[in-house]
């Protein structure tokens, strides 16, 4: 700890992350669930991620956004602790797996930051923290590691997301594409586990010893609107950082829909945004200062990091009050 008793962050070089502001009371790191500080009543909504900065890059601002929401409780759920990241910053290059391999702790307490950050308190590592490994990219001998989540039973682990599911009891459940949204291995096992998990917790005749059973109203995958990504290549076309680069044309890229396929549009707002924004920097070993991911919002504009979008699955269409007609609440 420094003089000031602030821990320094080694990367942004402030004292930002103060760990008296976490609320220690309701991270849930075992595998049995307390109640995570649910309010009687409160509209449930359960996010089912891969990685740590999954639930920040990809749902960031819908999570701060119903975290803010007095009638609604955020969920989120983790399958992994991302040891097989790459390491984005100098500085802590040698927490990577084929070094020190002290990344997954690492990327730990950056998600306990960015969490914070969002607002969200009620968090779960799927079958507690550290019980799923990181599987790394598609193809990689890391894939074959004893545990890593691509190589998981889908209804063994899914077992712990019908105890979550059966105690939280949510409205609705968002997770992944069976893509995974892009192809990543533990993006398509969660996807894969979060479904399933969906259906098993819905049966009572299933494990009736995890909890009454429930039935989840509505599913998202996430997704995002060709239009969209059509603004973000034409905004990065040339960047020092560009994620598109090598690519011809957008209708190339592995995922995106066409507008008409999407069906909810979660604009958060400036305060989302900001809060998004505090997260995104909670992740300096993915998210390092000129990355792409980092400069996003100033290339397209601050409520760019606040909207994000849903592809409806499962359950009735609720208010078509966004844009395009589509949902601007997952909870209608
Ligand atoms: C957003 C996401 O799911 N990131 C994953 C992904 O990270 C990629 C990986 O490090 C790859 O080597 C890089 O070239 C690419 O830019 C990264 O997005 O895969 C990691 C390993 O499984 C995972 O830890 C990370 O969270
Ligand atoms: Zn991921």
């Amino acid at each position: 700890m420094s003089e000031s008793g602030a821990r320094l962050d080694p990367v942004h070089n402030d004292s930002a992350h103060d760990d008296s502001a976490h609320d220690d009371s309701a991270h849930d790191d075992s595998a049995h669930h307390d109640s995570g500080g649910l309010n009687p009543g409160a509209r449930v909504i359960l996010f089912v991620h891969a990685h740590p900065d999954d639930e920040t890059v990809g749902t960031g601002a819908t999570l701060a956004h119903y975290a803010a929401r007095s009638d609604a409780h955020v969920t989120v759920v983790t399958c992994t602790l991302g040891e097989e990241g790459e390491v984005r910053v100098p500085q802590l290059a040698q927490l990577a797996a084929d070094q020190a391999d002290q990344l997954g702790g690492y990327r730990y307490w950056e998600y306990r930051q960015a969490t914070a950050a969002l607002g969200v308190t009620d968090t779960h590592f799927l079958g507690g923290v550290g019980r799923w490994r990181d599987s790394g990219m598609m193809g990689l001998p890391t894939n074959d590691h004893p545990r890593a989540f691509w190589g998981a039973d889908v209804d063994t682990a899914a077992a712990d997301l019908v105890s979550i599911m059966r105690e939280r009891r949510p409205e609705v459940l968002v997770t992944y594409d069976p893509n995974g949204f892009y192809g990543h291995p533990d993006h398509i096992q969660a996807h894969r586990v979060a479904m399933s998990g969906a259906e098993l917790a819905a049966d009572p005749a299933w494990r009736p010893e995890l909890g009454a059973a429930h039935e989840i109203r509505k599913i998202y995958w996430t997704t995002l609107p060709r239009s969209v990504l059509a603004d973000q290549f034409d905004a990065f076309a040339g960047a020092t950082d560009n994620p598109f680069e090598g690519v011809e044309s957008v209708e190339d890229l592995p995922f995106g829909a066409p507008d008409e396929e999407v069906d909810a549009l979660i604009a958060g707002g400036p305060d989302a945004a900001e809060r998004k924004r505090a997260a995104m920097r909670a992740y300096p070993t993915q998210v390092a200062p000129g990355d792409w991911l980092d400069v996003l919002g100033e290339q397209l504009g601050p409520q760019s990091l606040a909207e994000e979008h849903y592809r409806l699955v499962k359950g009735e269409r609720g208010t078509a009050d966004g844009p395009n007609g589509w949902e601007s609440d997952l909870l209608s």
